[in-house]
């Protein structure tokens, strides 16, 4: 573990420190090319954004650029750790939104006094990118942040911790439910978490069929129930009637555990005590719920996923949200609504029913076949057909549901 850790810093300091940085899309070697570049030339596409704000799009990077913006205050399940230690996982979504789906991110941490002033800064700095991917920021300020720079901004802004992770999870859970024999609309869900995650992840199932009545969810206080008077009005939606007040009292006969709260909060006991055929999704990153060796000498008749890449069944935001963007400004989408998100959930978990490629086994040494089953619920995130598959799934439900500016999807197997 120590080796891991020295090897994580080494990676991150050598041979430059940091993981992202500029290249050059045009030639800059001689002076006509300087001419071109910079004065006098500069002066034309200026003059022509300023005539029409689209040529923003034609003549500069905006279309094909993302900024990772994040205040630190929920950085990954480590907690609030302030703007500038999560520079490393902003610049690490820069990394995945390039490898991944060949976007330009920008990484920026936002130190601020209120969220207000946060919202004002994502708010004159916007203009400059094709989107806006919200970051690891806490509940419940994440909620009406996202809510304002939507209103204020015209290019699509997407909590990736909220919406990103949703969409995988739901992808995920509609599969491991089907394995397990298991109807969405007669599951009994644990939520442990109330957060950014716990409360989209929540909504969205809802969405595809899961039933309200049927979820017990647990902040740090225990279950969420309609007694209780320290609820947020985020939190308040899933007051549920119940004597129930831990988590060993919610989780005795639950079919399904999602955990977006943080390292080893479920014990081998009450896992013991849920239904057969449990779905354990322990998703907080870097240290599960509950590891899955624990989890796994605990009983043999669940399906187990975490947020991690060194274990089966990644659910993890990764699988999202290089793609959703990428459909969206390929069509120049003004949002990321619901119908695309719900397109990206089951593009997501069609394409973990379909035969893997060799190549996707190729990127993972010590892994000879995947096939949909209890140990492949999700694609992998190496999968190359994540990108074209995904993207265009969101850029159509984008065009039918009326929010995209352009009509034509790329046809990305050229790409
Ligand atoms: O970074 C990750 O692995 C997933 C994520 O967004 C988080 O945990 O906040
Ligand atoms: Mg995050």
């Amino acid at each position: 573990m120590t080796d891991f850790r020295q090897r994580a810093l080494d990676y991150h300091e050598f041979p430059v420190p940091g993981k992202t940085a500029v290249t050059l899309t045009k030639p800059a070697e001689s002076s006509m090319d300087l001419a071109l570049a910079y004065s006098p030339g500069v002066a034309e596409p200026v003059r022509e954004i300023a005539d029409n704000a689209d040529n923003a799009y034609r003549f500069t990077n905006k279309g094909n650029t993302v900024a990772v913006i994040s205040n630190g205050t929920a950085i990954l399940g480590l907690g609030n750790l302030g703007p500038l230690a999560s520079k490393p996982v902003m610049e690490g979504k820069a990394l995945l939104f390039k490898r991944f789906a060949n976007i330009d991110a920008t990484d920026i941490q936002v130190k601020h006094r209120t969220t207000e002033d946060f919202i004002n800064t994502v708010e004159s700095i916007a203009d400059t990118f094709g989107g806006i991917n919200l970051e690891d920021i806490k509940a419940p300020e994440c909620f009406e942040i996202e809510r304002e720079l939507i209103a204020r901004c015209d290019i699509p802004v997407f909590h990736d911790d909220q919406h990103g992770t949703a969409i995988v999870t739901a992808a995920g859970m509609l599969n491991a439910l089907e394995i397990q024999g298991k109807n969405i609309a007669e599951a009994s869900f644990v939520c442990l978490g109330a957060g950014a995650a716990a409360i989209a992840c929540m909504s969205l199932l809802i969405k595809c069929g899961a039933k309200r009545e049927n979820i017990y969810m647990l902040d740090r206080q225990g279950v969420i129930h309609s007694d209780r008077d320290d609820l947020n009005e985020y939190k308040a939606l899933f007051a549920t009637p119940t004597d129930k007040r831990t988590l060993r009292d919610a989780i005795a006969g639950a079919d399904v555990f999602l955990g977006l709260s943080g390292a080893n909060l479920l014990g081998a006991e009450e896992l013991a005590l849920m239904a057969d055929k449990p779905v354990i999704f322990a998703c907080s990153n870097p240290d599960p719920e509950i590891s899955p060796a624990i989890a796994h000498a605990t009983r043999q008749d669940l399906i187990m996923g975490t947020g991690r890449s060194d274990y089966p069944n990644q659910v993890n935001n990764v699988l999202c949200f290089p793609f959703i963007f990428r459909g969206a400004l390929d069509v120049r989408a003004s949002e990321i609504n619901d119908a695309m998100k719900l397109a990206a959930v089951q593009a997501l978990a069609e394409l973990a029913k379909e035969e893997v490629p060799a190549s996707v086994l190729a990127a993972y040494p010590g892994i000879d076949s995947l096939s949909f089953g209890a140990d492949y619920v999700l694609p992998k995130p190496m999968d190359p057909r994540l990108l074209p598959r995904i993207a265009s799934a969101v850029a159509q439900a984008a065009i039918d549901s009326g929010v995209a500016q352009l009509s034509t999807i790329p046809d990305y197997t050229q790409r």
